[in-house]
């Protein structure tokens, strides 16, 4: 396979328990650039997201066939998980900074993976915070809590902290849900800034936001994907009636 894929997913289908929350899903997702997963309530965007760096590892009862590579490398097969969450990083719905200064929450992943000098760790903090568009905000308090920064701020600080792993791929379910409309704009200006160096995938229940941001668009329905593609195409000329029905808000 020699193309511009990211991941690429194949007949996947994912159970917990007896409930099937994924059925048959094929997708591919393109290098650099930002793809949204759009659909209503409990359709299985968290669920696909969370296939991309085995997050569903972690919840008893799952149960995944079919496949989901990276590269061309089978995600579910004799790989390091650690190894794939540092090139797959996450960012969740709610800012969860650690309980921890502004330093060290970015400086965390880092040591873990055994980055020791000061000068080297002041360099990745600096350039994280700046490509995360925080560092102006936050470098006179560097060493002050991160849990007294707003929630737009904490959830900037959380990208950043995922982007000091050095990740390929930024996955963000649902990143903007928590916070107000401005806080909001800040995060979508630098998702647009920030597929220059990684594969976006993101979770939204904003249509607008879908449209405004993404590049590509796969709309679910009850664990299918019914229809994906461009975005603009999605938006403007959907193939399936289902896609039309629900971006025009006839159900959903
Ligand atoms: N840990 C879990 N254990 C059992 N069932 C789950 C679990 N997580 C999700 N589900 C079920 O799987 C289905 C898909 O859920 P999922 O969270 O992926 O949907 P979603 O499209 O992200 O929904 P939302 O937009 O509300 O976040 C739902 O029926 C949900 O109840």
């Amino acid at each position: 396979m020699v193309d511009n894929n990211k991941f690429y997913i194949k007949d996947l289908n994912l159970y917990y328990d007896t409930l099937r929350a994924l059925k048959d899903v094929n997708l591919q997702i393109k290098s650099n650039k930002v793809t949204a997963f759009i659909g209503p309530s409990g359709c299985g965007k968290s669920t696909l997201i969370r296939c991309l760096n085995r997050m569903n590892d972690l919840i008893e009862g799952v149960k995944i066939n079919g496949l989901v590579a990276i590269d061309n490398t089978d995600i579910y097969g004799d790989i390091d998980v650690i190894t794939l969450r540092t090139k797959v990083g996450m960012v969740f719905q709610k800012p969860n900074p650690f309980p921890m200064s502004c330093y060290d929450n970015i400086a965390y992943g880092p040591r873990c993976q055994g980055v020791k000098s000061k000068t080297d760790i002041d360099a990745i903090v600096e350039k994280s915070l700046k490509q995360a568009a925080l560092w102006d905000e936050v470098k006179d308090r560097l060493n002050k809590s991160a849990l007294g920064l707003s929630g737009g701020q904490q959830q900037r600080l959380c990208i950043a902290r995922a982007i000091a792993m050095e990740p390929e791929v930024i996955l963000m379910d649902e990143p903007t849900s928590a916070l107000d409309p401005i806080a909001t704009a800040k995060i979508e200006e630098l998702i647009e800034n920030l597929k220059k160096s990684y594969t976006i995938v993101i979770v939204t229940h904003s249509m607008q936001q879908a449209a405004r941001i993404s590049d590509n668009t796969a709309f679910f329905l009850s664990g299918e994907i019914i229809e994906s593609d461009t975005t603009s195409n999605i938006f403007t000329n959907p193939i399936n009636k289902k896609t039309e029905d629900y971006i025009t808000g006839r159900f959903g």
